[in-house]
């Protein structure tokens, strides 16, 4: 009972963002005034006291009546006019409420919702109904509203509205419409419930009624001429429709206000349009609320005023609330409804605008920034522009920064060159060669890149040396090097190897210096090496080109300091430079599954400062920095760019070249990880079925092509990558290897549903199944193989291949009878009497007939006896009697040919 009591007690409460609506107002706005009145209000979901709302009642009579006063003191005789009007009111008038509510119908609607949610609609709809049927057949009005206002008037509210009486006024009817409601106006007066005419009238109190006073006045006057578009329109026509409009003061106030109502506001046509529809008196009521609120429309108001003629009676300025935000965020284009509600304003009023700057739009139409800015200019607001990113694919976008945010950062060397030309010695020889300061003696660990200062300055090198490694990172969209070193062996000269280095270096179009390695050997020629060099575009700077050749000997250690300098050198040309103050972002140099210590990545930062805690996302995994140490074994709290770091607290193994980025916090890190890894899943299931042209012929030549889908997981990036040469390198005529993923660490469930999906089998390669892809795979009968040898699963594979292919079979002829006589038998048909000439005939084998050379019949044996016996063979020069599986027309000379299909081994 008492829960049913309740929810009718919650019901009937009324709320703050109820009322709002009801004054067709936003909650903000209320709950402005109400703070502003000091009344108690949290959100729109307050509830409004009674208290509350007659308080906030009383602000807006307080405000119109202030306005009222103004204009009184400004405007003498029709103040005095005015104030007849009101005095008049309230006998007109029934309720006193009404009289003094500055509000709008709508308001009053609201009130009446509380106190009496009445009848009223009805009754205004029958009202309304009445004015526009009223309204309509009278010229008068028309004549004079037509003229008051140019063109707008008729058509906001008349048109369409004219339904509502109001829009009576719209149309020059519009003006006897109303009367024509006056009349009920009238008769409101003398019901109480009635009016809403008088309602309408009685909100008006003082703006308005003094804007009608004067229309009302003038209407009534012989003169005629209203000064008010719409109230005088309507006056006019209430003049015409009534006979005695002087001597209904209160009849004509309202008849005016309500002209008044309309003509001031010019967006009422809109308005009244709504109104229309709900067949209510709303909408006269929102439009003066509208003038109430004067700093809302009060604009239009004026506007609306002066267009329709107002000449005279120029209305002073009113108060106004003003509630248009200082600043709005804008993502992306809006619909011109969206910015006029971000603007607190009207959309029409935006509409408007837009016009003014020469943009024609309608309210759901959608504008662009530049208009957006425009308009929110005229309002003396602030935009601020958020443009969504798309962050899931956070490697293709890179925040901007400010030229003043840059810093110098390390440059990022790679070593590259031919088989036994020295990179390995000279990445141990620089290491060496210099020691951060105070870190001399510290354990050097490998972490795919290390650091060394020289002249105060660091350099980052990669310590994979080869442009295979330099080319995957590039091949999966990491630029990680700044600067690559050639190193060409003095002794040797270029090379196969040396050539692809200075290709891939060039394609990456990272600068070059050469390293003429082994200058300690008495065969040294370091010329040559430079002469050869100029036929790659390698031209030495003594001899007028711009390439940096610098002579080492990593073994002896012989100007290791040279090559360090002239790195500085091009770094300093090149300007590399980061902005260290803002979230990290870089790329996975290495990662593995670490026995004590989990998943760990070796991270190249590249931008930004990575600190413990920051939360990322490393290609698919995501993660907190848990520990983070350097190449020397140090823990670091952070890193800033150029920085090689080890980190753990990942919860899976990324692989080598992945992007790494800080996000706010685990969870939309992980949200995106996640999403990141679906969208890998799923274009990895696409690329089984998409063709390319390229592939297309061999896909035809092909014919019906087989492939072996398989997952590939290792302990490590390298195992993953040998397995994945290897296998694509098994020769199968007519069945191929098609690795569809490959990745480091234990498998996982995804791992099992991907095979699955896409019919794969999945090799661990030193890794086993985590838990739940146990039971994934036993679920969805996946065939997952363990090996911790290669060359185990290149076997396995070859042999699963080879299961795959259909069997090939050959004929084998074993033998040849001749047919000497033939015995037609009923029932059983043509036995050829036959003499085994060579080889043999066996029951189980098919033959074929020849006859002349040509094949009559091939098909089975169906019986092969030894005269009455059956026999399994005949060997030759033995007789026996043969009988063809469908097959009669044997004839004496034939000769029976007898064959076995043999499989062949592939
Ligand atoms: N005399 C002399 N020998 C050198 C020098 N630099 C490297 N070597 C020798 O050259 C051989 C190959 O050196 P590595 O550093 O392994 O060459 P690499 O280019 O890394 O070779 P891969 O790793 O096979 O690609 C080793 O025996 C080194 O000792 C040098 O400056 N002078």
């Amino acid at each position: 009972m008492s829960n049913k009591q309740d929810s009718k007690d919650n019901k009937d409460k009324l709320r703050v963002y109820e009322y709002a609506k009801s004054l067709n107002m936003s909650s903000k706005e209320i709950i402005t005034i109400l703070k502003r009145l000091n009344l108690p209000v949290n959100n729109h979901m307050s509830v409004m006291e009674n208290e509350m709302v007659t308080k906030v009642e009383g602000f807006f009579r307080d405000i119109k009546a202030n306005a009222a006063a103004k204009r009184a003191q400004e405007s003498g005789g029709a103040a005095v006019q005015t104030a007849t009007a009101q005095t008049n009111r309230p006998k007109a008038a029934p309720s006193v409420q009404e009289t003094t509510k500055p509000t709008t119908q709508d308001r009053q609607g609201t009130m009446n919702s509380i106190n009496t949610k009445t009848q009223q609609p009805t009754e205004q709809r029958e009202q309304r109904q009445q004015n526009n049927q009223n309204s309509r057949p009278s010229g008068q009005g028309q004549g004079q509203g037509g003229q008051g206002r140019p063109s707008g008037q008729g058509q906001g509210q008349g048109g369409r509205q004219g339904g509502q009486g109001q829009g009576g006024q719209g149309r020059p009817s519009g003006g006897q419409g109303y009367q024509g409601n006056r009349p009920s106006g009238q008769g409101q007066g003398n019901r109480p419930s009635g009016g809403q005419g008088q309602g309408y009238q009685g909100n008006r109190p003082a703006g308005q009624g003094q804007g009608q006073g004067g229309g009302n006045r003038q209407g009534g006057a012989p003169s005629g001429g209203g000064n008010r578009s719409f109230g005088q329109g309507g006056a006019g026509a209430s003049a015409g429709n009534r006979p005695a409009p002087a001597s209904a003061p209160a009849g004509q106030s309202r008849g005016f206000d309500a002209g008044a109502g309309r003509g001031q506001q010019p967006r009422g046509g809109s308005e009244d349009r709504s109104g229309g529809k709900n067949g209510r008196f709303n909408n006269g009521g929102q439009k003066r609320f509208e003038d109430g609120r004067p700093g809302f429309k009060g604009g239009n108001n004026n506007r609306g005023g002066k267009g329709r003629g107002g000449k005279g009676q120029q209305q002073p300025p009113r108060e106004k609330i003003d509630n248009t935000p200082k600043k709005i965020i804008v993502r992306g284009t809006l619909t011109v409804g969206d910015l006029a509600k971000l603007l607190h304003k009207d959309a029409s009023e935006v509409i408007k605008k837009l016009l003014f700057l020469g943009v024609m739009a309608t309210i759901n139409q959608e504008i662009d920034m530049d208009a957006i800015m425009l308009i929110a200019g005229e309002y003396g607001v602030e935009v601020e522009v958020k443009i969504p990113v798309e962050e899931d694919a956070f490697e293709t976008f890179e925040e901007t920064d400010e030229a003043e945010d840059l810093m110098v950062r390390p440059p990022v060397v790679t070593i590259m060159g031919h088989v036994d030309h020295g990179k390995t010695t000279l990445l141990d020889a620089i290491r060496k060669t210099n020691v951060t300061g105070g870190e001399a003696g510290g354990i050097t660990q490998h972490i795919g890149a290390y650091q060394v200062e020289i002249n105060g300055k660091k350099i980052t090198f990669l310590d994979t040396p080869g442009h295979e490694a330099f080319t995957m990172m590039r091949a999966r969209g990491a630029q990680v090097t700044d600067i690559t070193i050639i190193v060409v062996a003095a002794d040797d000269g270029i090379m196969p190897q040396t050539v692809e280095a200075i290709n891939h270096a060039k394609a990456a179009g990272v600068p070059i210096i050469v390293a003429v390695n082994k200058i300690d050997k008495p065969e040294a020629n370091a010329d040559k090496i430079k002469q050869e060099m100029t036929e790659y575009e390698l031209v030495p700077e003594e001899w007028g080109g711009d390439t940096i050749f610098v002579e080492v000997s990593a073994k002896q250690r012989i100007n290791l300091e040279g090559l360090l300098e002239m790195i500085l050198l091009v770094a300093e040309v090149n300007e590399f430079k980061a902005n260290p103050n803002k979230r990290a972002r870089g790329t996975v140099i290495e990662a593995e599954l670490d026995k004590g210590k989990g998943p760990v990545a070796r991270i190249l930062v590249q931008h930004g400062t990575l600190k413990i805690g920051d939360a990322f996302v490393a290609g698919n995994c995501f993660g907190r920095v848990r520990a983070m140490v350097n190449d020397r074994g140090r823990r670091l709290k952070e890193a800033g760019p150029s920085t090689p770091i080890e980190i753990t607290g990942l919860t899976e193994v990324p692989q080598a070249g992945d992007p790494f980025l800080v996000f706010e916090d685990e969870r939309k890190a992980r949200a995106i990880a996640e999403r990141r890894a679906i969208k890998q899943r799923q274009s990895d299931m696409g690329a089984n079925t998409r063709v390319t042209l390229d592939d297309l012929f061999n896909h035809i030549k092909e014919g019906e092509i087989k492939d072996l889908n398989v997952i590939i997981k290792a302990d490590v990036q390298g195992s993953a990558e040998a397995l994945k040469g290897s296998l694509a390198k098994i020769d199968v005529e007519g069945v191929r290897v098609k690795i569809i993923h490959t990745g480091v660490g234990a498998i996982t469930e995804s791992d099992v549903i991907l095979a699955s999906a896409s019919n794969a089998i999945v090799i661990g390669f030193n890794v086993r199944p985590d838990p739940q892809a146990e039971a994934t795979i036993a679920q969805e009968k996946v065939d997952v193989r363990m090996h911790r040898v290669i060359y185990n699963v290149i076997d396995e594979i070859e042999q699963a291949m080879k299961g795959m292919l259909d069997p090939v079979y050959k004929e084998v002829v074993i033998g040849h009878a001749e047919v000497r006589n033939v015995f037609k038998v009923t029932k059983v048909g043509a036995i050829a009497g036959s003499m085994v000439v060579d080889g043999k005939i066996t029951r189980s084998a098919e033959a074929r007939v020849i006859r002349g050379g040509i094949v009559v019949y091939t098909g089975k044996i169906d019986s092969l006896k030894r005269f009455k016996d059956d026999a399994k063979e005949v060997a030759s020069g033995y007789e026996c009697g043969i009988t063809l599986e469908r097959f009669s027309d044997i004839k004496e000379g034939d000769m029976i040919e007898a064959f076995i299909m043999e499989t062949v081994e592939r």
